[in-house]
């Protein structure tokens, strides 16, 4: 029986990767796939990991229709077994829909790959979709973690180095590894080109708005007294 599954996590937690690895393994086995992405960091038409593999893929647009996408491959004779459908948040609800008919009416197992939330902590419209009519909505094992070690559950947003909650819910971009990561400088900061970056914290973190750059503001600021960046917060302490 086909199903429609929903891998979802927070960003840099395996999912591009998972991807590429189902592709593969059904590939193996003789099955015959698509692959599709929407808005790859790394370009168009392209799956990416952050592990250094990278595979073709069909551009997801807002015309595009997955289920003329089957149909046009079946009637030319191509097998088509499965889908692939990364970075799937960004697919509107209405293509969401397309691809639970293409399981129940052509059989096809599909298989999506997704963040749920925003940098707000809102769902993605497509996201809401695919938690209302998957079959199996699956966490991935791989946990990120946040810069306090707990696991990971909120995707925040930086601006200039700067933790945001207001702006676009759809800006393509990476997360900083920690040696990258820091405030700009007043020089640095061109207000005309703001970078943008992500940072994966844990609920209490994002709450208080504590990116790892703020932590260790706040750590080499208090180094003569036992530090508890949490304990800071709750009392106010800057
Ligand atoms: N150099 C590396 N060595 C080992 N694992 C890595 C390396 N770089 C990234 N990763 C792993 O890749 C994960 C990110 O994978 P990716 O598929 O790009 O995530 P997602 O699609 O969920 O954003 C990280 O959580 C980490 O486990
Ligand atoms: C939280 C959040 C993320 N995005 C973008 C940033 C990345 O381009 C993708 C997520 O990709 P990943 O492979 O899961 O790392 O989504 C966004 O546009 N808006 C957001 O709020």
């Amino acid at each position: 029986m086909a199903e429609l599954i929903f891998f979802s996590g927070t960003m840099d937690c395996g999912k591009s990767t998972l991807a590429l690895q189902m592709d593969y393994n059904h590939r193996a086995r003789g099955r015959g796939g698509v692959r599709f992405s929407c808005n790859d960091r790394a370009g168009g038409s392209v799956i990416s990991s952050r592990l250094g593999l990278q595979t073709d893929a069909v551009e997801v647009i807002d015309t595009t229709d997955f289920w003329d996408e089957v149909v046009r491959r079946r009637t030319t004779g191509l097998k088509v077994d499965y889908l692939i459908c990364d970075e799937a948040q960004f697919y509107s609800p209405g293509q969401v829909e397309q691809l639970a008919r293409v399981v129940d009416e052509m059989g096809v197992d599909v298989f999506a790959f997704g963040i749920t939330s925003d940098f707000r902590t809102r769902l993605f419209p497509g996201s809401q979709r695919f938690v209302e009519l998957a079959d199996r909505v699956q966490v991935l094992q791989v946990e990120a973690l946040c810069w306090c070690g707990r696991r990971a559950t909120h995707n925040a947003r930086t601006v200039d180095g700067i933790m945001v909650v207001e702006g676009e819910q759809v800006v393509v971009g990476d997360v900083a590894r920690d040696a990258d990561r820091a405030e700009a400088t007043p020089e640095q900061v061109d207000a005309s080109h703001p970078v943008v970056g992500y940072e994966t914290l844990c609920r209490r973190h994002y709450m208080r708005r504590v990116t790892a750059h703020g932590a260790n503001l706040m750590a080499s600021r208090d180094q003569l007294l036992p530090f508890d960046v949490d304990a800071c917060l709750w009392h106010g302490a800057s």
